[in-house]
Formats: C-alpha cells, sequence, structure tokens
C-alpha cells in the first residue's frame, strides 16, 4: 500500500505565515502543526544537552499552537550578559552526536515532515557564473519544487501551493529573480555586506544593502565583521549591524550570517548570536557556505539556545528567527535539524516564518525522498528536473 497523506497532515505546511488549505485562519490562531502527526522520539526523556542514558520512546503530537511571528525590536547592548555567557562544550558535541540515531520519522510522518523542509528552504544559488538564465530555472523550481505526480501520488491537493520559503541571489542577480517570482508571493533574499567576507568598507556595505532593498529584495543576509567578533569588539559589532537593519529598512527581514567557523568557539557564536538580537536581527543565521566550516548541529544548538534566552529576557515577546545554512544537502539531514528546533525552541519556530534552510541542493534529495515515499522506489537523476 502506498501511503496517502492525510489533510491533517497536510494542512502543517505553512507558508510565509499564511494557512495555504481553504478555511484555514490566517495569522496568529489555531493549530498549524502536522496536525494529528505523530513524531516517533526514541531517546533520552527530556532531551537536554547530555541527556540521560536511558532509551525510550515518546510519542508527541507536532501540532503548533500558533504561527511564528517574527518581531525583535531589539535592545540596548547589554555587555555584561554578553560576557558572562557560558557554554558546555562536551554537553553540546555529545548531544549533536546523539541525536541522528535517537529520532526516527517514518511513512507518511516523513512526507510531511519533508514538505515541511522544503517549504523552509531559501532555495539558493551564489557562484560566480550566475546568469539571468540559471536564477530564472531556479525560480521556476522555487514556485513548484516537487514533480506534480510525486504530489498527486502522496494526495497532496492540486491547490495546496507548496513553494519554497524563499530565494537567495547574489545582489546583482536580485532584479532578475524579482522579476521571475512575480506574482509567487515569494520573496527574494539577496547576499549584502560584502559577502562572503565582509571586508568591504562599512560605507559600500551600506550601500549594498539600499541597492538590493531598492532592487526588491524583501530579505538580506548580512555578513558580521569577524575581525571585530574576534577582537571581542561587541560594541563594534552591534552599531554595524544596527546600522545594517537601518538600511534594510522596516519592511525587510534582516538575517545576520555568523560565519560560525571563523568564530573559533562555541561562546564566541553565542555571543555573536546575542548581540545581533540586541541590535534588531530577524534570523540569524549560520553561515555563508564558503567557509571550510558551515552548519553544524552543535553551533546550532548554541545559535537556538542564544534565541530561547533572549525570548525569555524579552518577557517571552522577541521572536527572533533561525536559518542553518552551508552543506545541508541531504533529507535526512534536514528531518535532524527540524526535530532540533522543536526540541530546543518548539512549535512555534516549526515553520518558514522562524525557520529557513540555506541551502543549494537540499530540495533535491528530498524530492527524491517523497518520490521514494510516493511510488516505493528512487528515480534515476535524469527524472528528477532540478533547478
Ligand atoms: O546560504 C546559503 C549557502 O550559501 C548555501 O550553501 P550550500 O551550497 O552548501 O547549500
Amino acid at each position: 500500500m502506498l501511503p496517502t497523506l492525510n489533510r491533517s497532515s497536510l494542512r502543517a505546511i505553512s507558508h510565509h505565515g499564511r494557512r495555504l488549505l481553504s478555511g484555514a485562519p490566517a495569522s496568529g490562531g489555531g493549530d498549524v502543526g502536522v496536525g494529528q502527526e505523530i513524531l516517533e522520539v526514541k531517546g533520552p526523556s527530556g532531551g537536554g544537552v547530555g541527556g540521560g542514558d536511558k532509551q525510550d520512546t515518546v510519542k508527541g503530537d507536532i501540532s503548533s499552537p500558533t504561527y511564528g511571528v517574527k518581531y525583535n525590536p531589539g535592545m540596548p547592548l547589554d555587555l555584561k550578559w554578553v560576557e558572562s555567557v557560558a557554554v558546555n562544550k562536551s554537553g553540546l558535541e555529545q548531544r549533536a552526536t546523539q541525536l541522528g540515531g535517537r529520532r526516527t520519522v517514518k511513512k507518511v510522518y516523513q512526507a510531511a515532515w519533508l514538505l515541511r523542509a522544503i517549504s523552509c528552504i531559501d532555495l539558493t544559488t551564489l557562484s560566480g557564473d550566475d546568469t539571468e538564465g540559471n536564477v530564472r530555472r531556479l525560480c521556476a523550481k522555487a514556485a513548484n519544487p516537487v514533480r506534480h505526480d510525486i504530489l498527486e501520488k502522496l494526495g497532496v491537493p492540486s491547490n495546496f501551493g507548496l513553494t519554497t520559503g524563499a530565494v537567495c541571489v547574489y545582489p546583482a542577480r536580485v532584479k532578475d529573480a524579482v522579476s521571475a517570482l512575480e506574482g509567487t508571493g515569494i520573496p527574494v533574499a539577496s547576499v549584502a555586506t560584502g559577502f562572503p567576507s565582509g571586508q568591504i568598507k562599512l560605507e559600500h556595505k551600506l550601500a549594498e544593502i539600499e541597492q538590493c532593498v531598492e532592487d526588491g529584495a524583501r530579505e538580506i543576509d548580512i555578513v558580521l565583521s569577524r575581525d571585530k567578533c574576534l577582537r571581542g569588539d561587541w560594541s563594534g559589532v552591534y552599531e554595524e549591524v544596527k546600522l545594517f537593519k537601518q538600511a534594510c529598512g522596516p519592511n525587510v527581514d534582516m538575517k545576520t550570517i555568523l560565519a560560525t567557523g571563523e568564530l573559533a568557539t562555541y561562546k564566541n557564536v553565542s555571543k555573536a548570536s546575542l548581540v545581533c538580537m540586541m541590535a534588531g536581527a530577524d534570523f540569524i543565521k549560520t553561515s555563508t557556505g564558503k567557509e571550510s566550516v558551515n552548519a553544524t548541529l552543535p553551533v546550532s544548538l548554541t545559535m537556538m539556545r542564544a534565541i530561547r534566552d533572549y525570548y525569555d529576557e524579552s518577557g517571552k515577546e522577541y521572536r527572533v528567527g533561525y536559518k542553518p545554512a552551508g552543506g545541508i544537502s541531504t533529507a535526512k539531514d534536514s528531518l535532524s535539524y527540524l526535530a532540533l528546533v522543536k526540541d530546543e525552541l518548539g512549535d512555534t519556530w516549526l515553520n518558514n516564518d522562524m525557520f529557513r534552510f540555506g541551502a543549494s541542493s537540499l530540495l533535491g534529495d528530498c524530492e527524491r525522498q517523497l518520490h521514494h515515499n510516493a511510488f516505493g522506489e528512487y528515480a534515476a537523476d535524469y527524472y528528477m528536473p532540478s533547478a
């Protein structure tokens, strides 16, 4: 028997904070998770850092009580808080190692989670040889990320409207992407501020952001000045990120790329996360995809816990999104990250308002897995048109 996604599986997928199935309320109310889906969780009860040794199986409802809604006005720089940050390195790494083996999501539940993962992808091309043509192809794929026969076989309604969360390009390609995505509702994200190194002057960084916004980007992914972070100049980082946020303006989301692989320690990652959020970041993002080490699970744990601390410190008012990026290319990886988000931040973060994958090749593997879910076999590569 081939699996068919039922209506409750499908109503899980949010798109830019809107419910996709008819009759669904707009953001702010109602249940929105993978309906009555059950996530089979195998692992230490509680799932905290380090966990326990006891292996158990917990059946949990993964429905979300509300859509995540980003809201972060920022706050004054609190250097005392930043300097007091402590990180349990071995605990983080141990928990990250255990994660993959502890969780399984199978059959229709896996399909539902993969559809969720796809809706959270910032489908990315950041290559020296990007052209208008390949950006247009990427945008077409973002608007129709999974072959229609696969969705049909899975029982996904034809008006379901699955898309990726955004398309992410270089500043020079923003206009191409904006024109290719016209009418789809999919936002264009642009990297900026001298991506990936950030080694250009401040005035050029600000001018680059302003140009991207003028060209129609609705999300800007800025890079941190790693030299400031490495020198512990957190006031400098704060002031610069505040200027970036100002340049983005009130209607454009700012994601701050920490380039964690170049920050040397988890403690620096945690401090940089806090400082970016204090300066008004809408998302914090791990990597450019160009560092030698990009997104990892321990780094993700560190950053998600900083998001949680910031949320708690604000009296549970300021929500910041999370974007792991770089090197995330398998469906299995995407499920590990989603499970981590669920554990560390909760269901409110499990949608594309609050969570994104920065990835150029993840979509292809998710589609392959969905093909397997639908037809019971993997398709040959030439049957899976990619961007
Ligand atoms: O922000 C997105 C990354 O540059 C994508 O990295 P990737 O090509 O390793 O998926």
